[in-house]
């Protein structure tokens, strides 16, 4: 999913990102919104102004529509002095415009290929187009004719990212009412066109809201999300297309991009609240990563990099054949049971790492965080555990920890120890989220008569999913300002918590007698 080869800004590493779009007078949406996403995301914007409306955050009232030849000369007057690293497209109200935005791409493309692409000529810049018919509240933002000449325009571009409604209307079907039929029309549009399509589902029922970029023969990465509880999503499609963008330009590759972009308006929209701004569908923060300090998106401080990057670990987890057997109910009970003599051991090690980390916690609520998760882990998973094994109140298993249960421990221990925060809660963050992720499939398997179904329901539980959100939203507001060494030490610690996570679902019996070799996690669980 790379881009054109050289395709990105120059020396300064800024690019130079275009907005070819409308004013929205509310600051929400338009042109106010790309400005602000592309300076959020790290690139300098400009704008060529389309049309300008009447709105606010309750709708449009009103559409003047400058002529077309107008637009022309704006985009000439900046493309004949300014470099364009890429191009962001949203409101053209009217053929005329369409076609004018047509003839301007056309005439990059043909100088570009005069200049010799490639060989330190001229490049054309990444283009996206949001095909933008519609706002949010119901109103049209583009006169009759336009799906026709929007279609002409889709070999011009690079990405397309239309929403629901705007995809069902360049195919000319229904709306699609589930993921699956909204996946397999950007296929078609991509097949259709030779474009690159940017499935989104902020349209769709329900609490997900994935976003797929989607190429000829189907989805070529898919990005979940969790849909955020807020009536403040004006201008969320023309946020999410300029960040698409300028993080194209900074990284050359849209899967990239739209990680990045996507992780940037999940914050975006989940600070929205803190903003005052009208009485309907008000906007999403745009900076709310960059005044609380974090800066502009980083692909190594996205925890969604984090995951990616231990994918051959969870992979490895999932082939495990205890996975399998715990899954299926066929785990005997000898080897169940060694796991929770195990687990036990290391909870209570746990717990009182867990109390490190509030101790350690920069506020108050990070404090409360931390200290309640000690809270949960010393009782309700103790609990399970004592009572499983048939242990009196707050006694131990009658084992010594194994090797991997020590070497655990003492990982997470020594992260308590380093004194920083950051670091210690990247640690403590795999036995949250990759507990959630295997429970989240455990739990598919489970039944009435599952031997172990009380186990695999408290890891798909609502409280334990909730728990897992808090501490990742945690860790990235503790990545997002995080100093480069610092930031480079917290990914070190997530992966080797959960290189410690496949480990200690591998553990067999009889290595753990090999391995009764006490240790500082020992010296810890008797005090
Ligand atoms: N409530 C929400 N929570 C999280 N993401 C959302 C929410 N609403 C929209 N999005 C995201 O915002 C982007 C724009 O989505 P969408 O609403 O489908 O487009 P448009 O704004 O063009 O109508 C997508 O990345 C989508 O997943
Ligand atoms: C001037 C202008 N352009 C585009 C839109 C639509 O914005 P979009 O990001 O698709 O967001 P919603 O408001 O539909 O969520 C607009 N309202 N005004």
């Amino acid at each position: 999913m790379s881009g054109r080869p050289g395709t990105g800004p120059e020396a300064s590493g800024i690019p130079n990102v275009l907005s070819i779009a409308g004013s929205d007078p509310s600051g929400g949406a338009g042109i106010q919104a790309d400005l602000k996403s592309i300076a959020a995301c790290g690139g300098y914007g400009m704008a060529a102004i389309t049309a300008l409306t009447a709105q606010n955050t309750r709708g449009v009232t009103g559409v003047h529509t400058p002529p077309a030849a107008f637009l022309t000369e704006q985009l000439e007057s900046v493309a004949a002095d300014v470099r364009l690293d890429a191009v962001k497209i949203g409101m053209l109200a009217n053929v005329e415009v369409i076609r004018a935005v047509g003839a301007w791409l056309e005439g990059l493309r043909a100088q570009a290929s005069a200049a010799g692409c490639g060989d330190g000529g001229a490049r054309p810049p990444a283009i996206v187009l949001d095909p933008v018919l519609v706002a949010t509240s119901g109103d049209r933002l583009s006169g009759s004719g336009s799906v026709a000449a929007l279609r002409r325009l889709l070999p011009l571009v690079d990405l397309a990212t239309p929403n629901l409604p705007e995809l069902a209307a360049l195919c000319g079907r229904p709306v699609a009412t589930d993921w699956a039929g909204a996946l397999e029309q950007a296929r078609e549009l991509s097949a259709g066109y030779g474009v690159l399509v940017l499935a989104k589902g902020g349209h769709l029922a329900g609490k997900e809201c994935p976003d797929a970029l989607v190429g000829p023969e189907g989805v070529l990465l898919e990005v979940p999300g969790e849909r955020v509880d807020t009536p403040n999503t004006h201008g969320t499609g023309c946020s999410l297309s300029s960040a698409l963008a300028t993080l194209f330009a900074r990284t050359g590759d849209w899967a990239r991009a739209l990680v990045l972009a996507k992780a940037w308006l999940r914050g975006a929209l989940e600070a929205s609240g803190q903003l005052e701004v009208g009485g309907g569908h008000g906007p999403v923060h745009h900076f709310a990563a960059l005044w609380s300090g974090a800066g502009v998106p980083r692909e190594e401080a996205s925890l969604d990099t984090w995951w990616n990057g231990i994918a051959d670990l969870r992979e490895s987890i999932d082939g495990l054949g205890f996975i399998r057997q715990l899954r299926e109910g066929t785990l005997a009970r000898a080897d169940f049971e060694h796991y929770l003599a195990q687990d036990a051991l290391y909870l209570q090690t746990y717990g009182r790492v867990l109390s490190q980390a509030s101790a350690l916690a920069p506020d108050l609520a990070a404090q409360r965080f931390w200290a309640q998760s000690a809270h949960g882990c010393m009782v309700s998973e103790r609990t399970l555990h004592q009572g499983r094994l048939e242990l009196a109140d707050g006694a131990l298993p009658a084992v010594v920890p194994s090797a991997t249960t020590t070497g655990y421990l003492n990982h997470l221990q020594a992260a308590a120890a380093s004194g920083s925060y950051p670091v210690l809660a990247a640690a403590l963050l795999p036995c949250f989220w990759l507990y959630r992720d295997i429970g989240a499939r455990l739990a598919a398997g489970n039944r009435p008569d599952h031997p172990y179904a009380d186990w695999l329901a408290m890891y798909s539980s609502p409280e334990f999913d909730e728990a897992t959100r808090q501490a990742i939203g945690w860790v990235q507001a503790a990545a997002n300002t995080a100093r480069p060494a610092e930031l480079a030490a917290m990914r070190t610690a997530f992966r080797e918590s959960s290189r410690w996570e496949l480990e200690f679902f591998d553990q067999r019996p009889e290595a753990a007698t090999r391995a009764a070799v006490p240790g500082p996690a020992t010296a810890a669980r008797g005090s």
